[in-house]
């Protein structure tokens, strides 16, 4: 059974995807795309050969008889609306993060979920399927470390776009490290603060850069990331995780060593794409197999939420500057 994707957004992640559901991965084929540059869309159809029909919008697309499941690509404010039209169509929906930029929006998508009865939405929290992630799960969850007592952790990327502005410091950047770390630690959070150093020169006007969040779990807990969108030398994903016994550190990515003209050098990566390559193919793998057997389960919308109220919360801290509360509401049943 191929299962039919329809791809709203093909920019560089909606591209990327598309081409590894139909290079690298069994099971799925790219048969319908949109965007609201619809050069763009008919590029990307062009340049992978995909035989897919280029659709007008991204609603229209969702309704299509042809297609079985919504991969959600395009920018993090138009998720929810996608969501919650697939949702509607009784459609299975892979959503990029952020689930929606906002608690409110996720909630949405969690009340038309619940309503519809199961779940069929999967939210793109990649990290979770990383090989190095995983190795520092296993070992917290081994008691190698003993408790976990403090995390310390970067998330950088060399430059962002214009239209990159302080808030998505949080809900485009560092919402990765809210699910990774409720993840790793099965905890929640706490209180959150977000401090800014000195800015670099190299940020544009409408973006703080860079800058520090300081997270506390339920369990006590102590978490801080440097996020840092400007940092010119490349993409770089650091966390160590102090635990009572030792200290595990998230692994460097593959690379070679050179000894060559007088340097001791390895390659940096420049982008999230080689980064998590293989815990992007991994998750839309398990996405394609789970829409086949008819129960997705990867990150779910609470998931999304979740990280979502936490991130509400740390922009909330980058306007005040003081030490804001996080609120969790009782998980459902439905999301057991
Ligand atoms: N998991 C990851 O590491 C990762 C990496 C990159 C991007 N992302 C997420 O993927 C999403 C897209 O990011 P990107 O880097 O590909 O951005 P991008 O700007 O390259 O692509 C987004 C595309 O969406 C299109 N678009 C915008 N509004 C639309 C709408 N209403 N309907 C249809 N198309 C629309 C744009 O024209 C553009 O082509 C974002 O939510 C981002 O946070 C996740
Ligand atoms: O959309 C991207 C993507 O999620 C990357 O993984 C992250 O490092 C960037 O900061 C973000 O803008």
């Amino acid at each position: 059974m191929t299962i039919r994707i329809g791809v709203i957004g093909t920019g560089m992640i909606g591209e990327e995807h598309s081409r590894r559901i139909t290079q690298n991965l069994t099971g799925g084929e790219i048969v319908a795309v949109t965007d609201v540059n619809q050069d763009q869309a008919r590029a990307v159809v062009e340049r992978l050969g995909l035989a897919a029909k280029v659709y007008e919008d991204g609603q229209s697309l969702i309704q299509a008889d042809d297609v079985d499941a919504v991969l959600v690509t395009s920018w993090g404010p138009t998720h929810e609306e996608y969501v919650l039209a697939a949702i509607a169509a009784g459609k299975y929906v892979f959503c990029e993060k952020p689930l929606a930029t906002t608690a409110e929006g996720c909630r949405n998508i969690i009340d038309a979920e619940i309503e519809a009865g199961r779940r069929l939405v999967q939210v793109g929290f990649m990290r979770r399927y990383d090989s190095g992630y995983n190795l520092m799960k296993e070992a917290i969850d081994a008691d190698r470390l003993g408790e976990p007592l403090m995390i310390h952790a970067a998330h950088r990327n060399p430059e962002v776009p214009e239209r990159y502005v302080t808030p998505m410091a949080i809900h485009d950047t560092l919402i990765h490290e809210l699910d990774t770390f409720r993840w790793l630690l099965d905890d929640d959070y706490k209180s959150a603060q977000v401090i800014f150093p000195r800015k670099t020169r190299h940020a544009h006007s409408k973006v703080e850069d860079p800058q520090i969040v300081l997270l506390e779990t339920v369990k006590g807990v102590r978490i801080d990331v440097e996020v840092f969108v400007n940092c010119r030398y490349g993409y770089d994903i650091q966390c160590d995780v102090v635990g009572e016994e030792g200290i595990a550190r998230l692994p460097e990515p593959q690379s070679l060593t050179f000894r060559q003209a007088g340097q001791l050098s390895c390659e940096i990566l420049q982008d999230w794409k080689k980064r998590f390559n293989d815990a992007f193919d991994v998750e839309l793998q398990g996405f394609i197999d789970g829409v086949a057997a008819g129960e997705v389960t990867g990150p779910s919308s609470w998931d999304g939420y979740a990280a979502a109220i936490a991130g509400d919360v740390c922009v909330r801290a980058q306007e005040s500057g003081a030490i804001e509360a996080i609120e969790m509401p009782e998980r459902p049943a439905f999301y057991a």
